[in-house]
């Protein structure tokens, strides 16, 4: 790592929600390690996940608290409804904000989902640069999506195959995996030209900077310079906590409902790699017939397993039986809410993840080196999953949303496989796993944004 002199001053603009806001929080620190000066744009319920970074940079991290849209009576109608109020509300605000600053921001880095902060940055006459939360693999389905704009005939036919030949692999998609925001919107409605043009500002953005590394989505990334027409594409990741940064692994996105040292004391009395972790992240519940699915298959199993579960207000979801907990009290630890993830993978008794394929999770469990057991749910992690089972083989596919919902005994038998010694995933993994620390500690990852903050001060310039 090269710490830079120019002390250069950058927005950095979270979009609020959990597998978002963390990432871009963990690039920040490192922004921030190299000399940067950056003032953090969050809505105020996010102002607290600022704190650890707060403390480690108090005179060069400045937060800039922008209000939350007020919802409409009864709710938001759509992600998207929601996400052009935000963009009515904040883009006068920043310009403001910007106008009044003595020693301005010379660049914006904002997440994919804000792509209208191009309009902001070209009418400051500023770079944007896209963040990108989702690995390039999963951009590059977006991209692709939006840019084609691929149509069925018949609106009920989920079972449609959407036919992606510029992406490597040529990926070919049912309708029904495609992520909600191009699939749930017709053309010409408010929402879909909404959405349309926020993804394509992206394009047309000065850089884009991904959180994954070279030697994972070389293919991908590679592709993404050619449809964007340039090579300012940074991959920088895996994005993590410091590991020397003990509050930031143990309360990274939130914190956890169990104390840290309680699970870690529990994982503690384990034999290396026994663990499965199950989570789903941020916000996917199960509905019923997944819960009950799932709970069978852990009891049947008798792996030992941390179980974390949520439910989202208002929702109907599936919720654990009652006396599940007493009958596999012993080897199993349940955790209603916000899991210390990072900490929980990384502990050597943790050997394998049932996952949604969330791309942090992805990340994550690639990096503490466990076999991925894959059930992905919505918008990029089909397209993760089988980046984990087909290309990379360290993960083992175990369902798919609520259309391949496992059988109890099968999913019950992935579970015992996963944490077997012998399994060829693990090997591959551990290997993937060196990599990816490897591209964080000197190598490609850490070449990769000295550039970035190389060429930010001479962007500006130009
Ligand atoms: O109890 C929990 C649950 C989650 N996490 C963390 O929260 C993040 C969750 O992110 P991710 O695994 O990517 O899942 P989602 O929250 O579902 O993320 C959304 O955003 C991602 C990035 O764009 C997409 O890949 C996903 O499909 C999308 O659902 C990870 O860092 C987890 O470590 C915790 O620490 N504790």
């Amino acid at each position: 790592m090269s710490t830079t002199t120019t002390g250069a001053h950058i927005l950095a603009y979270t979009y609020p929600a959990s597998g978002h806001i963390i990432p871009l929080l963990d690039l920040t620190h490192q922004l921030l390690r190299r000399g940067l000066t950056v003032t953090v744009v969050v809505i105020p319920t996010n102002l607290p996940l600022l704190q650890p970074l707060l403390s480690l940079h108090p005179s060069s991290l400045h937060p800039l608290v922008l209000p939350a849209p007020e919802p409409p009576t009864p709710s938001w109608k759509s992600r998207m409804a929601k996400d052009q109020a935000m963009r009515d509300l904040h883009y006068p605000l920043l310009l403001n904000w910007f106008h009044s600053h003595i020693s301005p921001p010379i660049a914006i880095i904002s997440d994919f989902f804000l792509g209208w902060t191009h309009h902001l940055a070209k009418q400051l006459g500023l770079p944007r640069v896209v963040f990108s939360p989702s690995g390039a693999s999963g951009l590059s389905v977006l991209f692709s999506l939006w840019r084609d704009l691929p149509n069925k005939e018949d609106p009920e036919d989920m079972d449609f195959q959407v036919l992606l030949p510029k992406i490597p692999n040529s990926p070919v998609y049912p309708w029904r995996q495609l992520p909600n925001q191009y699939k749930n919107c017709q053309e010409g409605e408010p929402d879909w030209e909404f959405s349309k043009n926020n993804m394509l500002d992206n394009f047309a953005s000065w850089g884009l900077v991904v959180n994954s590394f070279t030697e994972l989505e070389r293919v991908y990334l590679d592709h993404l310079r050619t449809e964007l027409g340039h090579d300012r594409v940074w991959a920088v990741g895996p994005l993590l906590p410091l590991e020397d940064d003990v509050v930031g692994s143990s309360s990274r996105g939130g914190s956890s409902s169990i104390p840290c040292e309680q699970v870690m004391a529990w994982l503690n009395s384990r034999n290396d790699n026994s663990v499965v972790y199950v989570c789903f992240g941020s916000r996917t519940t199960l509905n019923t017939k997944q819960m009950d699915v799932l709970v069978s298959a852990l009891e049947q199993s008798g792996v030992e397993f941390i179980l974390c579960v949520r439910g989202l207000d208002g929702r109907h979801v599936g919720v654990i039986p009652d006396g599940f907990e007493h009958r596999v009290e012993g080897r199993g630890l349940v955790i209603k809410g916000w899991a210390p993830q990072v900490a929980i993978l990384k502990h050597r008794a943790v050997g394998a993840f049932l996952t949604h394929c969330g791309w942090n999770s992805v990340l994550e469990g690639i990096t503490a080196g466990v076999v991925m057991l894959t059930w992905p749910m919505a918008s990029d992690q089909f397209t993760n999953a089988r980046l984990l089972v087909d290309q990379l083989g360290v993960g083992i596919r175990a369902g798919e949303n609520i259309e391949n919902i496992p059988e109890p005994s099968k999913l019950a038998h992935l579970l015992v496989e996963s944490v077997k010694a012998t399994r060829l995933e693990r090997v591959r993994v551990k290997e993937l796993s060196d990599t990816a620390l490897g591209s964080i500690k000197g190598g490609s990852s850490d070449k990769d944004l000295d550039e970035f903050v190389e060429r930010l001060p001479r962007c500006c310039q130009n």
